[in-house]
């Protein structure tokens, strides 16, 4: 990993105007990721994470700061930025194939070396049994791995990713976030990934940004101790429990996967 800031967020402010009020996001904002790390946002619902990924990724300009890869300035979507979106994002009609082909299809890349690149991601993220299913054959947790690879065969060296697994149990979010780590690493990509998952942020994370309640500002930021490479057992040691532990207490033991749709006992005073 270089020392050299890949990605950095500098003062950024984003207040939302609307016909009666105005809505103040996030509050200066200052954010560095190095060339390979994998950063984690989390905070409590309605703290701007989503505005700050959007604003990283060039789809939303901040009011004021700035965003700059390698130190250029971005003022909309950038080559370099690839973007997972939340949940199901692939297409229903096209097959596994031809959902990872679709980027490439958009920059011009010719068939046969689309076809070439897009089975390498495929066997990557280990669907290359199922090209040629259509998403609707496939679990949740692999149509995301689709989407996934549908981001990484263009080969951004930022990848960012807002809750890409936030449909998914527990155990199988973490698994795949495993997965994701791995491939990463293999592609050599720079992740910054949305998260209400205490324990997936924990797990995967070089650096986890923390944000406070609206306005979001930067709460802390914690620096992973844990080694890579990581696997299921890293889940059982004391340094995961400490990052876990640190962010429980951080962010006061708020329920932050309120978007589940499981339902939560309802607790009388
Ligand atoms: N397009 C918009 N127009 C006006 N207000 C917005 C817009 N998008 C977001 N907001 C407001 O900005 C604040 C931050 O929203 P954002 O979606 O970034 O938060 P979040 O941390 O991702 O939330 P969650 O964890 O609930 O998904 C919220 O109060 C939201 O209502």
């Amino acid at each position: 990993m270089s020392a050299e800031p890949l990605l950095t967020v500098e003062k950024v402010t984003k207040t939302y105007t609307g016909k009666e009020a105005e809505v103040t996001a996030l509050k200066d904002i200052d954010v560095s990721v190095s060339k390979g790390e994998f950063v984690s946002v989390v905070g409590p619902s309605g703290c701007g994470k989503t505005t700050l990924l959007e604003i990283m990724a060039g789809l939303r300009e901040p009011t004021s700061g700035s965003v700059k890869v390698r130190g250029q300035e971005i003022r909309g979507p950038h080559p370099s930025i690839g973007i997972v979106f939340q949940e199901e994002s692939t297409f229903p009609w096209r097959t596994v194939l031809e959902n990872v082909e679709f980027g490439l299809q958009m920059r011009g890349v010719e068939k046969k070396e689309r076809r070439e690149r897009a089975r390498e991601l495929i066997s990557l993220v280990g669907l290359s049994e199922f090209e040629g299913a259509y998403p609707h054959q496939l679990s949740g947790g692999m149509r995301q791995r689709v989407a996934i690879a549908r981001t990484l065969v263009t080969r951004p060296e930022i990848v960012v990713m807002d809750e890409p697994f936030g449909a998914l149990d527990e155990q199988t979010r973490l698994i795949l976030g495993l997965e994701l780590l791995n491939i990463v690493e293999r592609t050599e990509a720079t992740v910054v990934l949305v998260t209400h998952s205490i324990q997936e942020a924990a797990l995967l994370s070089d650096k986890i940004i923390v944000l406070s309640a609206r306005p979001g500002q930067i709460k802390t930021v914690i620096h992973s101790t844990l080694p890579r490479p990581k696997d299921e057992v890293t889940l059982t040691t004391p340094e995961f429990a400490s990052i876990t532990q640190r962010l429980w207490s951080l962010l006061e033991g708020r329920d932050l996967s309120w978007r589940s749709s499981r339902k939560r006992p309802f607790r009388s005073k």
